[in-house]
């Protein structure tokens, strides 16, 4: 069955009621890359290793209230074996506490049909309360690019504008080695999506070898925003967006590059390529 521009819009996500702790948060915060320097003391809270402070690294967001991979069910019509994630977003509305329970509402926001052989697009959004207080903790936003379901007779726009990044050299450098087994890891914070951990899949998908979560590439790269821009401290932490322009493959070394207007961009500095790109990042302040 082909998507059904209709059918796929209003597609019913059930939402997801999730309470996490302190091992959530520890676990979040090793698998993107936090506790590598181990004198670090800024990344300790992050990672659970200090009894009297603890906290949540802002793009664990990402994972809270995970509607789990729903596109992979036959009635949506998607080809699941070729979508890859191409943009994503966050907002951090309140900071989100150490421990809680959650709730995860996740929609379709738009699908943009890009034509035969050229893929097509569908926009969601998901939004995360803090079931207790009713606080809306933060909204994720992201692009799903369907590489195999172009052509499918839906509208052509609108399409979201990405962010232009300066012409000049970046003025902060953060390198962070991803570990050979990082998907395997990261697959347990809900993306259970068997493209990052089964060469059989990936190479039905055209890949040589498993490839890396987006989600991983866009946490080291929030890691990096954290430390660089926020000096480690997550109150500071307002939203980012971001575009996925090249896959990572588990092992790699990311190098996010940042300008201080909050521009940014992630390369796999092996290979001298741009996997993250476009990237823009707001403190809470300019929210
Ligand atoms: C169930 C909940 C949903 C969750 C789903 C996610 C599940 C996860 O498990 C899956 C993953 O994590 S996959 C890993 C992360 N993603 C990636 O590695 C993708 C990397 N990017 C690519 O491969 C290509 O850029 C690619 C393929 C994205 C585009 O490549 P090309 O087709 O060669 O693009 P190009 O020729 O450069 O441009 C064509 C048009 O597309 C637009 N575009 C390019 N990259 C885009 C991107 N990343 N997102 C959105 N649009 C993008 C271009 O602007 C261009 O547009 P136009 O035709 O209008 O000029």
């Amino acid at each position: 069955m082909p998507i059904q521009y209709d059918h796929l819009m209003g597609y019913d996500i059930p939402e997801t009621r999730q309470t996490y702790g302190a091992e959530d948060l520890a676990r979040f915060g090793l698998t993107v890359g936090m506790g590598q320097d181990p004198l670090d003391m800024r990344q300790l809270p992050y990672v659970g290793a200090l009894a009297d402070d603890t906290r949540a690294m802002p793009a664990i967001a990402n994972i809270l209230g995970h509607p789990g991979f729903w596109l992979g069910n036959p009635d949506t019509g998607v080809d699941a074996l070729k979508l890859v994630h191409g943009e994503h977003g966050i907002t951090i509305h309140n900071t989100i506490p150490p421990e809680a329970t959650i709730i995860g509402k996740t929609r379709v926001t738009g699908l943009v049909d890009k034509g035969e052989g050229r893929g097509a697009l569908l926009y969601y959004e998901k939004h995360i309360r803090d079931a207790g207080t009713d606080q809306h903790l933060a909204t994720c936003r992201g692009t799903t690019f369907l590489r195999g379901d172009g052509g499918f007779g839906g509208p052509s726009g609108p399409i979201r504008q990405a962010h232009t990044l300066p012409e000049s050299a970046p003025d902060h450098v953060f390198d962070t080695p991803t570990r050979p087994e990082q998907a395997l890891y990261y697959r347990w914070n809900a993306d259970p999506n068997p493209l990052h951990l089964d060469p059989r899949v990936a190479a039905k998908a055209g890949f040589d070898r498993p490839i890396l979560h987006g989600l991983c590439s866009f946490g080291f790269a929030a890691h990096a925003l954290l430390a660089v821009l926020c000096d480690y401290d997550a109150e500071r932490f307002g939203a980012m967006d971001a575009r996925f322009t090249a896959v990572v493959y588990p092992g790699e070394t990311l190098r996010t590059e940042i300008w201080n207007d909050g521009s940014f961009r992630t390369k796999v500095v092996e290979r001298d390529v741009v996997a993250i790109g476009n990237g823009l990042f707001k403190r809470k302040e300019a929210l």
